[in-house]
């Protein structure tokens, strides 16, 4: 049931006393690609301290309009200022909720907000402020009681609370929420605005959009926007519907749809020292090494505490011995009689075992979570750190699965008795080839928009790493194209070094079977190179998609939680 807002949501709770940061829009116009001139001429003045409610029908240009009072989109015209100058990289005195939730779901709320506030309170705080700190912000927002509960099974209001508790931990001097109402109920809404509401008397500048006609009223300043991005009206919400000569606020939007405009007196034109922009706040961030530490950490309790990662993480290696238990027979490396269509086969399904536990463990590690990571890159998460931690994270549990499909296979004599040498090599290859594959997940996972398409990228990567292996048509007689192709696919890679590593040349040439040399001729020098030559390139492929990985998620970022400030 959700928890109503306790009285707790008082300004003498958040005890900030913070010192709200003035805005200045003067003349600012807003071009999107793709949609034209979003805003015209918008100049408004936000003051310290106070509430400021952004209204106007859909597609108006609230969200553009409340990113470009951030800082997150330098406006295409115009100024913004904070406190007078262009506003800086935001630090831990900027708070920004926007329409998703910036929180995870799996951990309970308590335990989030602690590893939040880890990543976000400066260097050097030590545990128990943490735990104060994020007290603090569960009795401001009345979620004490619901500290123990997991995100997921909040109330959509509660969730909503949650995120904006996290931006509270570092107390900002502002806070901008994107429709912090929608979806809540009046009496649930209400309650969000009052908390807001004693945010600033607190002294915390707090400016939102909505959609909810309640909300207009409740806020110290309120901006109507008209459906071309213009001010149809600025200032406090009393006047509102006499200055329309109207009689309720839903007559407002008609009016302002049918073009109705309050003229009102232009803010002072004090733009002049905008092309400072603000010193960057000195801002102590926590540190690579200890981020990194944190974010597996934080990884590893969300892996365990996500019912599908535990399902796919288990399922994939227990799906693939079966498999190979019910396909192939015992004794194929049995020198005496081997079957060495049956070893090849052998070592190309172990390769593409350990190439599909990774890309499946990687697939959905970042597209599920591209919100979380933009606002806590904003934050002064580095992405270098977050990709590290993916791979701490996860390759322990690839290499433990990749253990097992060795060990089983061995015990159902699917694999030859032989030393630790051999075991060694095979388990050195599934590991590199789960890395590399892990890489190549995070790659397209990082790539894609939404998690639909990283399910759909499945089959896309997967198909090529089989056909192109070298397994079924051996890489000498593959067409000139195709060999090209092949040399680009882990798979082939693992495969040849997992051949290497068992001694498929040495058995297929010397063992009793008369088939072996004629496929050692089809093969050609596929086993023919040491296993290292597989392991150096497989290592090199995970580097490659770890580098592209990073770099697509800095551009991400940068495009869609920060656009240029400071003229950038
Ligand atoms: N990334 C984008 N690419 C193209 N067009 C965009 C983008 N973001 C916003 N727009 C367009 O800019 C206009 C204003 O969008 P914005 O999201 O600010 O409206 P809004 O008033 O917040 O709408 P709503 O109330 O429905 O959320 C819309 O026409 C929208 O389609």
């Amino acid at each position: 049931m959700p928890t109503p807002i306790q009285p707790s949501s008082s300004a003498e709770a958040f005890a900030t006393s913070a010192n709200g940061l003035r805005i200045q829009a003067r003349s600012v116009g807003q071009r999107i690609h793709g949609a034209g001139n979003v805003l015209h001429d918008v100049s408004l003045d936000v003051a310290p301290g106070r509430l400021t409610v952004i209204a106007g029908s859909s597609g108006a240009g609230k969200t553009i309009l409340l990113q470009t009072l951030a800082g997150l989109r330098a406006p295409t015209e115009g100024t913004v200022l904070h406190d007078g100058t262009r506003p800086g990289r935001p630090g831990p005195e900027f708070g920004f909720v926007p329409q998703e939730d910036i929180i995870h779901r799996e951990l309970p709320l308590r335990r989030t907000l602690v590893y939040a506030a880890g990543l976000r309170m400066p260097p050097g705080t030590t545990p128990e402020s943490v735990a104060a700190g994020v007290d603090r912000v569960l009795e401001a927002l009345g979620l004490s009681s619901r500290a123990a509960t997991p995100v997921r099974a909040l109330s959509g209001g509660e969730r909503k609370r949650a995120s904006i508790a996290a931006e509270l931990l570092t107390r900002p001097r502002v806070l901008f929420l994107d429709e912090p109402t929608s979806g809540l109920d009046p009496v649930t809404g209400a309650a969000l605005l009052r908390t807001l509401r004693a945010l600033a008397e607190d002294g915390t500048t707090v400016v939102l959009t909505t959609h909810t006609l309640a909300d207009l009223l409740r806020g110290d300043q309120v901006v109507f926007l008209s459906p071309d991005g213009e001010v149809a009206y600025a200032g406090e919400p009393g006047p509102l519907c006499g200055a329309f000569g109207v009689g309720t606020v839903e007559e407002v939007y008609e009016a302002v749809a049918q073009g109705v405009r309050v003229e009102r007196a232009a803010p002072p034109d004090d733009a002049h020292n905008a092309d400072t922009p603000s010193p960057p706040v000195p801002v102590r961030r926590v540190g690579a090494l200890r981020q990194w530490a944190l974010l597996t950490r934080r990884g590893t309790a969300l892996l365990l505490h996500n019912r599908l990662s535990v399902a796919v993480l288990a399922g994939s290696p227990v799906m693939i011995v079966a498999m190979f238990a019910v396909l192939f027979r015992a004794g194929a490396f049995d020198r005496a009689a081997p079957d060495p269509g049956s070893t090849a086969m052998i070592m190309f399904w172990i390769a593409f075992g350990a190439f599909f536990f990774g890309l499946t463990y990687g697939l959905l590690q970042i597209c599920t979570e591209l919100p979380v990571l933009r606002r806590e890159w904003l934050a002064g998460l580095r992405i270098g750190p977050y990709v590290a931690s993916k791979l701490t994270t996860m390759l322990p549990v690839l290499a433990v699965a990749d253990v097992l499909l060795l060990v089983v296979l061995r015990a159902l004599d699917r694999l030859p008795a032989a030393g630790w040498g051999t075991y060694g090599s095979l388990f050195v290859s599934s590991v590199l080839a789960s890395a590399a594959a892990l890489a190549l997940g995070l790659l397209a996972s990082a790539a894609v928009t939404e998690p639909g398409q990283a399910t759909l990228m499945l089959p896309l990567l997967c198909f090529p790493q089989v056909l192109f292996s070298g397994a079924f048509v051996p890489v000498p007689r593959m067409t000139g194209a195709g060999e090209a192709i092949s040399w680009a696919m882990t798979n082939r890679w693992a495969f040849e070094a997992l051949g290497s590593g068992v001694g498929l040349e040495s058995l297929w040439r010397t063992g009793a079977s008369p088939l072996g040399p004629p496929l050692l001729d089809s093969y050609g020098d596929s086993f023919g190179h040491p296993a290292s030559r597989g392991w150096l390139i497989l290592a090199g492929f995970a580097v490659l998609f770890l580098a592209v990985t990073w770099a697509v998620l800095v551009r991400k970022c940068r495009e869609g939680a920060v656009r240029s400030r400071a003229g950038r």
